[in-house]
């Protein structure tokens, strides 16, 4: 029977299936953070267990870490449950073991949905979870991959399984060739717009079509990032040259005759021609301009060209209510043009959109401009995800066009993607962010979140407020 690439996946893994469908999921990759992994150490150390295959084990400590003060080595961390996080999962590696520990200050260390792929460690049809929700990011190798709670890390750790039920199949295509200056960003941004937070909810989506294809394997992990704020827990990407491209070499990649028989198998790592999907959304790439969130969800998004929607002309009650909360939230009036909103501070980061190309892109528009940062920008930073991003960044020059006009060239990390360190917004401030999430407070408590591409949050930080980038593309 024709299958999709998720069946296929599934069907490799699973190791026992019960009447009520719930299976037995065998799990090849284990990312590990310092946020959600205590707890489940503290329980295989309370059962007296160890962890069933370390080799599947890759951590690294991303969400507390500083992005300055370096320097001054783990003294430099000033918030003490930050610096408790960090050194537990430092003592619970070295007690656990693992096949990779890229720990604080280590130049590999960085956000553990960049240094997965970066060191080979995510691979074409593999399992992989990670007690993180944006680990969906790694489907873009054609990987299955999501996010898992505490309990189930530590589940993961003393068994190499997980109980999981299959979802259904989501097939996304989007036909057509992207504009100038429209990014990855904005065709999953303009996906959730169409379909909503909830509109992937139960299912595995495969992003598909030619302007997926045409993504660089960084672009297709911004899409598949954001899978799960469209509500699917994993997307994925079918496997083609430049995911085989992308894995060569890599320091966990397979090597000689193994990698050889690896990639035989990866080419088979595309849904079959006549694979039936239980739901199909189509976009056309031509239609899609880039985005900017608007609200406080990231279904709340708009083209830089449009005005903030007005609550009085939604007839839906609930939603009337959620625009009007949000506008209230974000301090913003109906009509305005998006054009017209004007920043505070200006992140660009994340696990969405922190890799090179990111950079590169960034940097593109900031030279292109040839302006400093805005007089009323308080704030541009940019977080390379990786130490391997940053010195790659630093090897091509992006260092050096960045400061020059004013950004703030930080340490790796999550950083002000949830502000568990200590870049975060103040109350009230207004922020074009290179992020997945705009809830209330996620960038601090008050703060007020704009999601855009890198491309846009660059332009942003030079002109003050937003701009279409198509007209310097
Ligand atoms: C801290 C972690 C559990 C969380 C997640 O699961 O996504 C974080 O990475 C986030 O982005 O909100
Ligand atoms: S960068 Fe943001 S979204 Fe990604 S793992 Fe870190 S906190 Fe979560």
């Amino acid at each position: 029977m024709a299958r999709t690439l998720y069946d296929k996946i599934w069907d490799e893994h699973v190791v026992h299936t019960e009447e009520d469908g719930t299976a037995v999921l065998y799990i090849d990759r284990h990312l590990v953070h310092e946020v959600t992994s205590p707890q489940a150490f503290e329980g295989l150390r309370e059962a007296g267990r160890k962890v069933w295959r370390i080799s599947s084990i890759v951590a690294t400590a991303d969400h507390n870490t500083p992005t300055t003060g370096w320097e001054q080595g783990y003294d430099g961390i000033t918030d003490p449950i930050s610096k408790e996080q960090i050194t537990t999962l430092d003592s619970n590696i070295k007690e656990f073991g693992s096949a990779a520990y890229f720990p604080f200050l280590h130049k590999r260390q960085g956000i553990v949905h960049v240094i997965g792929p970066e060191t080979g460690a995510t691979l074409p049809g593999m399992t992989v979870v990670c007690g993180d929700s944006h680990t969906s990011t790694h489907g873009a190798f054609g990987a299955l991959a999501h996010g898992i709670g505490t309990s189930e890390v530590e589940h993961v750790m003393a068994t190499q399984t997980l109980l999981a039920k299959k979802a259904k199949n989501l097939l996304i295509k989007v036909e057509g060739q992207l504009g100038k200056g429209v990014t990855a960003k904005d065709v999953v941004l303009a996906i959730i717009g169409k379909i909503g937070t909830a509109g992937g909810t139960g299912y595995t989506i495969e992003f598909a079509g030619s302007a997926i294809r045409s993504l660089s394997m960084e672009g297709r992990m911004t899409v598949c990032n954001m899978a799960i704020e469209a509500g699917a827990r994993a997307g994925l990407v079918a496997v083609d040259e430049k995911t085989i491209e992308y894995v060569r070499g890599k320091p966990l990649s397979p090597k000689g005759v193994e990698w050889d028989q690896a990639v035989a198998y990866w080419k088979t790592l595309h849904s079959d021609a006549d694979a039936k999907f239980d739901a199909v959304v189509e976009l056309k790439a031509e239609d899609i301009v880039p985005q900017v969130t608007w609200g406080t969800s990231p279904e709340m998004v708009l083209g830089v060209d449009a005005s903030v929607p007005d609550p009085d002309k939604e007839k839906d009650a609930n939603k009337r209510g959620a625009i009007e909360r949000a506008l209230t939230y974000m301090g913003l009036q109906p009509g305005k043009p998006l054009n017209d909103i004007f920043v505070d501070k200006v992140f660009i980061g994340s696990c969405t959109n922190s890799r090179i190309e990111d950079m590169r892109e960034a940097a593109a528009v900031v030279k292109k401009l040839g302006q400093k940062v805005a007089k009323n920008v308080k704030l541009a930073m940019v977080v390379p995800g990786s130490g391997v991003v940053k010195e790659q960044a630093e090897r091509e020059g992006l260092d050096v066009i960045f400061k020059a006009a004013g950004f703030e060239w930080r340490e790796p990390g999550c950083s002000m993607c949830l502000a568990m360190n200590a870049d975060r917004l103040e109350p009230g401030e207004r922020c074009a962010s290179t992020s997945n999430r705009n809830f209330e407070g996620r960038q601090g408590a008050g703060g007020r979140t704009h999601l855009v591409s890198p491309a846009m949050a660059a332009a942003a930080a030079v002109h003050g407020h937003f701009v279409d980038v198509r007209q310097f593309a």
